[in-house]
């Protein structure tokens, strides 16, 4: 498959065309259609097993896909590793669990990546790592191994992990899912100011506060399907949204 250089200024940063991914048997996205326009901010919500970690994962090839096409960022996304790798370095991506090396301080999990995959010297890559760890507000933890972190600043630690690699686009699986209470709202303050830099996010979380506060958009997703896609003004108020929303009560309220 061809892979181009550059996004064009009127092309979505993101773009799915009827895309379809089975399990075995199991139909898990059931062409998937979709446009996402650069800096744009959107949450995914939609009940367990309705596909929305696998469609956020076939974003940047760490799951392939059977059918349809995938553009993220200017390049097309086969099922060749290539593709695949370069599309991985435009789209970083922070899941429930941090995934941080335990045996490595904070500086050295972020150094990781812009020396290994960016090439960067030691030097470089601790600019860099120091900046990311300023920007989610942990500075201070530097030298600390993950296991004297709390949840909530491991996860920041992991969202400054993939913000040295300098991606014009975040994905978030459930950031916050694995977090203590107490620790929801560092974590979600810390993408809020993210969201205003101007990048690109998808989030898939069921924290509507946050949906409502950040989002662009909201898309819900049901069996495969995205059966509703609405800012969150109408996503909350507009009748045809009322399934969506008696859905996401419900979890809320477990
Ligand atoms: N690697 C896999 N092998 C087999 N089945 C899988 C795999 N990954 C996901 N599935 C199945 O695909 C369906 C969709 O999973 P997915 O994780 O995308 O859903 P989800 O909407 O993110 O759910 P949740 O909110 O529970 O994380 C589920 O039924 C899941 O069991």
């Amino acid at each position: 498959m061809r892979i181009e250089a550059a996004v064009r200024d009127d092309e979505p940063i993101i773009l799915f065309d009827n895309v379809f991914k089975s399990f075995g048997d199991f139909q898990v996205l059931k062409g998937i259609s979709l446009s996402i326009a650069a800096g744009e901010r959107v949450v995914i919500c939609g009940p367990s097993g309705s596909g929305k970690s696998t469609l956020i994962r076939c974003i940047n090839g760490l799951e392939s896909y059977d059918a349809g096409h995938i553009r993220v960022a200017g390049l097309a996304l086969g099922t060749d590793d290539a593709s695949r790798r370069a599309v991985r370095g435009k789209a970083g991506m922070v899941f429930q669990q941090f995934n941080l090396f335990p045996h490595l301080t904070v500086l050295e999990n972020l150094m990781l990546g812009p020396m290994r995959a960016r090439g960067m010297n030691r030097a470089a890559a601790e600019e860099i790592a120091r900046r990311y760890l300023d920007r989610v507000r942990i500075p201070e933890q530097a030298d600390k191994y993950p296991r004297q972190l709390s949840g909530g600043q491991q996860q920041r630690v992991a969202i400054a992990r993939s913000l040295c690699m300098e991606p014009g686009i975040m994905l978030f699986d459930e950031p916050t899912s694995a977090l203590d209470p107490e620790m929801i709202n560092e974590v979600l303050e810390v993408m809020a100011e993210l969201a205003g830099t101007g990048m690109t996010m998808l989030c898939v979380t069921h924290e509507m506060g946050f949906a409502r506060r950040v989002a662009d958009r909201i898309m819900f997703m049901d069996h495969g399907e995205i059966v509703e896609t609405a800012p969150p003004e109408r996503f909350f108020s507009a009748p045809e949204s009322q399934r969506c929303r008696d859905f996401l009560q419900k979890i809320l309220n477990h």
